[in-house]
């Protein structure tokens, strides 16, 4: 298959029924008009003839009727189409979105858009763009033949080779305006990002006093938008009165001259050059709605494109590995880009059983490390059972639980029930007593059921960490992965929490990233990061001895702990 019947093909599968239909109209609607045309030439000529026309003009009145009856229908089911697509894609994006988190680098204003106008703008494209498209396509040819076997061959060849002219003149214009609605679509993402920023952080705006900053960066980025939206409108009439120009002018005139000639040569009656007239204005017809529509057919294609990136991004991943297996997860040449940077640069690294502390330098990479071998950012490199692994099939063998814990507004039940749908209370009492609840959740206000609010509020930091290492545990995965779990907490919550990962780690893998470089004590592995790449790995004392980090961060830590004791004593 070339590349552009692929992309033909692909146009097709787009199309949904109701473009279809929009394409069956659009054709019985075309034949409709040919039969009022060529009815009214002939009244034309019974008039001039001095016969009655009263038979062509009541067929040709019929038709009428019947092609305003089909055009109608044609306006409503584009109407029709449109929700029902808009409802199908924006269920498949919040199911992709909610079900497996798609790239921890995409920003939230990225995400709310795509779940919002992008979706908009792609059912608008396959409901009320496609089909006018394939109808624009179609219709010309219906008209031609019309044109070749009522009026004359001689007049449908000229017409027909300025008619294959359009689809090159349109693609043209549709390729130089990709760049402009890529641009127009990147300051709109900003201004929502910024927005949704602003709007979280407005207490932190106020107490700075920033208050006329942020008014000010959100009135620019808003001016930046509405001077592209400009731009692009003004793009777009450029498009219109070129298409107009090309059809309007040429192909009007070009008809002109061929009738005229025709007429005077005697070859057609006037009468059918009245017809051929007729005929030649819904030749431009399609065209004229794809001139006006040509932006949605843009945008929606560039949207669609986006929406499909997460609406088709497989949830699952290879789900054919055997229960009570644990996964062997291990990376060799490891890199992740993030920001258009590499990030991690050729790691190598293997998790083994037990407990894997990764420590580094600030901005080594450690979190992206973590990000990647939990399939929330891509990565090349990563194997699993020895096979590369995709960010799917990573999400399927690792939990992770981040920096500040995700509580959801709702009780401790509820949030459990995230990572193990169906579990029993007793289930959920287990798992808090491996997540450093002894009393499996007693010592909560109201124990399982404790009302936590948005954040985790209702519960301490180091409480809501263990919530949230339990909540990784119910979801009965193989390696659990967590980055600075202790960084905001105080040293007695730390101490609880590294203390559950190293209770958890006895009976599977955990790799906790942290910047406490006491935290690896008792690990059975210490990696460290820097620079991007693992530069050593093995057991504390033997890196202790031959990295130069992890020896002056143990000798950093241990001058903390004695400052400490000197102002505690
Ligand atoms: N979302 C992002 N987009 C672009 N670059 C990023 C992003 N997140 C991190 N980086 C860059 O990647 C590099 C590694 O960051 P990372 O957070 O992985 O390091 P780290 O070792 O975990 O640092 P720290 O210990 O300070 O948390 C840094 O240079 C950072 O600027």
């Amino acid at each position: 298959m070339t590349p552009a019947v692929r992309r033909l093909a692909g146009l097709a599968a787009d199309v949904p029924v109701a473009g279809w239909l929009v394409v069956v109209c659009a054709v019985v609607r075309t034949l409709a008009a040919s039969v009022v045309a060529l009815a009214a030439g002939r009244g034309v000529d019974a008039v001039l003839d001095g016969r009655d026309p009263a038979l062509p003009l009541a067929v040709a009145a019929s038709a009428l009727v019947l092609a305003a009856l089909i055009g109608a229908a044609e306006g409503v089911l584009p109407a029709v189409a449109q929700g029902s697509e808009e409802r199908r894609w924006r269920a498949k994006v919040v199911r992709a979105q909610l079900g497996a988190p798609i790239d921890a680098d995409e920003s939230t204003g990225t995400s709310v858009a795509r779940a919002t106008e992008e979706v908009e703008r792609f059912a608008h494209y396959r409901a009320s763009f496609l089909g006018p498209l394939i109808g624009a396509v179609v219709v010309p040819v219906v008209v031609l033949v019309v044109i070749a076997v009522f009026v004359s061959a001689g007049v449908a060849f000229p017409l027909a080779v300025c008619v294959a002219l359009i689809p090159p003149l349109v693609a043209w214009f549709m390729t130089r305006f990709r760049t402009g609605s890529g641009r127009f679509r990147m300051i709109s993402g900003r201004l929502t990002a910024a927005f949704l920023e602003t709007i979280r952080a407005l207490g932190v705006v106020r107490l700075l006093g920033a208050e006329g900053q942020r008014r000010a960066a959100l009135a620019a980025q808003a001016e930046a938008l509405r001077s592209e939206a400009m731009r692009l409108l003004r793009r777009n009439q450029i498009v219109l009165l070129v298409t107009d120009a090309v059809f309007g002018v040429v192909m009007l005139s070009l008809v002109g001259v061929l009738a005229v000639a025709g007429v005077s040569r005697g070859a057609l009656t006037a009468g059918t050059a009245f017809a051929l007239l007729m005929l030649t204005v819904s030749l431009r017809e399609p065209v004229d709605r794809l001139g006006r529509s040509f932006y949605v057919g843009l945008a929606g294609r560039a949207a669609g494109e986006r929406v499909r990136a997460v609406a088709e991004d497989p949830v699952g991943g290879r789900g054919v590995r055997e229960p009570g297996a644990p996964a062997a997860l291990d990376g060799e040449d490891v890199r992740v880009e993030r920001g258009g940077r590499m990030v991690v640069d050729g790691a190598d690294l293997a998790i083994g059983e037990g407990l894997t502390v990764v420590v580094g330098p600030s901005g080594a990479g450690k979190s992206s490390l973590a990000l990647a071998l939990s399939g929330l950012v891509p990565a090349s490199g990563i194997r699993l059972d020895g096979e590369p692994a995709t960010p799917a099939d990573l999400r399927e063998v690792v939990s992770y639980v981040p920096q500040r814990s995700t509580l959801f507004t709702g009780s401790v039940r509820e949030n459990l029930l995230l990572g193990g749908p169906g579990a029993s209370d007793d289930e959920l009492r287990d798992v808090l007593v491996a997540a450093g609840f002894p009393r499996g959740g007693a010592e909560l206000p109201d124990g399982l059921s404790t009302s936590v609010g948005e954040g985790a509020r209702g519960v301490s930091g180091g409480q809501a960490q263990r919530i949230s290492i339990a909540r990784a545990l119910l979801t009965g995965r193989d390696v659990l992965v967590a980055d600075e779990p202790t960084a905001q907490l105080d040293p007695a919550s730390a101490a609880q929490v590294v203390e559950t990962l190293r209770r958890v780690a006895r009976r599977g893998r955990v790799v906790l990233i942290t910047h406490r470089v006491a935290e690896a004590e008792d690990a059975d592995r210490v990696t460290v990061v820097e620079a991007g790449r693992v530069t050593h790995s093995g057991p504390l004392d033997a890196v202790r001895r031959e990295s130069g980090f992890l020896a002056a961060a143990f000798a950093a830590s241990a001058s903390d702990a004695s400052e400490a004791d000197g102002r505690d004593g």
